[in-house]
Formats: structure tokens, C-alpha cells, sequence
């Protein structure tokens, strides 16, 4: 049984294909693990796992920067999110917000599932479609989810797992924190390397 390593981007896994001297591509197999590249989003997460996840992967890895909510975690680190929602999947009722779930189509909150020790720290994340980037979707955020980390594809992957029956994990490394957008304040290198230092020693390790 193989390991199936997914990002957004191939940017995000840069030292990764280097390192492992991968060739150009979207969708990579090699002798231990395969190398899936979903486009960013949800919804190209979603069709990606579609066409590429089966029984024969035992564990799913999705390794990706993301934003974080929490200034006290530094720019650069490294996290396991164990779980993780989508965040405006549901309705407006007024000011309330009513989920997938209180609306009965099904459930918007998954988690990571593997027994493998990670060693990282643990956080909360959310999935969304647009980069929460204005005072008030961020403040209405923190108070309905309290979330500690911001993504376009996490909960997909779980979502996709959990339909599969498949482990997985979400490894994110932190490159911004959710704030009115200002790019000039982003850390993506840091982020991208501290993420890249982890999933090769990590994946190297399994093999
Ligand atoms: O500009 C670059 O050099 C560059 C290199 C690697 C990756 C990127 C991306 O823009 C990746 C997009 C990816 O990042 C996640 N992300 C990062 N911060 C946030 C956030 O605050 N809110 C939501 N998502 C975030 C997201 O999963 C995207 O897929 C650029």
C-alpha cells in the first residue's frame, strides 16, 4: 500500500520535488509514494481526489501553507490539523448561519484519522473558498469556529479520506496570519521551506 502526497500547488512542495528528484507533472508515481498537485480550491481538490484516490493509497498526506488566526504561533511553523470545516458551506438566516449539517444535507466538520505519531502541534482549521481578508468575516469566523488555521482544500481532503475509508493527515505550515490582505507581510519562502524540511524527513523516514 502506497502514501498519496497532495498540495494545492507544486510551489508548496518546491525542495520536496528537488530533493526527491521528482519529474515535472500533476500526478507523480513513484516507487513509495505518489505525488498528487489538486490546483487550488475546493472544488479542484475535490475533482483531483475524484480522478486519482483509491484503495490501493493506506495513508493521504496534504501538505500546504496556509493562514493562521493565532499571532502567539509564529510565522514559519509547522502544524498537524486534526480537524478542520468548511466554513461557509450552509446558509445565511439573518445574522445566524446555519450549517450543511443543521440543515440536513450532511455534515461540514471531518477529521484527520491516522495512528502514525506526528510530533507536531495540533490545531483547528477551516476551508474557504475566499481568503477571509476583511475585519468582520474575520471577527464573525473566530466567533463561530474558533479557528486556529485558514485553508482552500483541508477539510476536501478529509472529506474525500473519510468517503474512502483512507487515513490521512494535514500538515500546514503557517505563512500569514488572517488579517485585512497585505502580501507584503506574507512569509511564503519561510513557510514553504519549514513545510518542505518536514514532509522530506517525514516521508523519508516511512520508507
Ligand atoms: O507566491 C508564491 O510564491 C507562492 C508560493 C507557494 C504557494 C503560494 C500560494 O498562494 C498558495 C495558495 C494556498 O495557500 C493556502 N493559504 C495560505 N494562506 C491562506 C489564507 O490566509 N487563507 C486561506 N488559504 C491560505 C491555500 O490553501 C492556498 O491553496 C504562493
Amino acid at each position: 500500500m502506497k502514501t498519496l502526497v497532495v498540495a494545492a500547488t507544486k510551489a508548496e512542495l518546491t525542495y520536496f520535488y528537488q530533493h526527491f528528484n521528482l519529474p515535472e507533472g500533476d500526478f507523480i508515481e513513484s516507487k513509495h509514494f505518489d505525488l498528487l498537485i489538486t490546483g487550488v480550491g475546493m472544488v479542484a481538490t475535490a475533482f483531483s481526489l475524484g480522478k486519482h484516490l483509491s484503495s490501493k493509497y493506506s495513508l493521504v498526506i496534504n501538505f500546504g501553507i496556509a493562514g493562521c488566526f493565532d499571532r502567539n504561533i509564529e510565522l514559519g511553523t509547522v502544524l498537524n490539523i486534526t480537524e478542520d470545516i468548511f466554513a461557509e458551506l450552509g446558509a445565511e438566516n439573518g445574522d445566524e448561519f446555519l450549517t450543511i449539517s443543521d440543515l440536513g444535507f450532511g455534515e461540514n466538520h471531518f477529521k484527520s484519522r491516522t495512528d502514525k505519531k506526528v510530533g507536531l502541534p495540533i490545531a483547528k482549521g477551516i476551508t474557504v473558498n475566499c481568503v477571509s481578508g476583511n475585519e468582520k468575516s474575520i471577527k464573525n469566523l473566530r466567533t463561530r469556529l474558533n479557528p486556529t488555521t485558514e485553508s482552500m482544500e483541508g477539510a476536501s481532503v478529509f472529506y474525500a479520506c473519510k468517503l474512502q475509508h483512507i487515513d490521512c493527515l494535514q500538515i500546514r505550515s503557517i505563512s500569514n496570519y488572517v488579517e485585512p490582505r497585505n502580501k507584503d507581510n506574507w512569509k511564503i519562502g519561510l513557510a514553504v521551506k519549514n513545510l518542505n524540511d518536514w514532509a522530506i524527513a517525514f516521508i523519508g523516514e516511512m520508507n
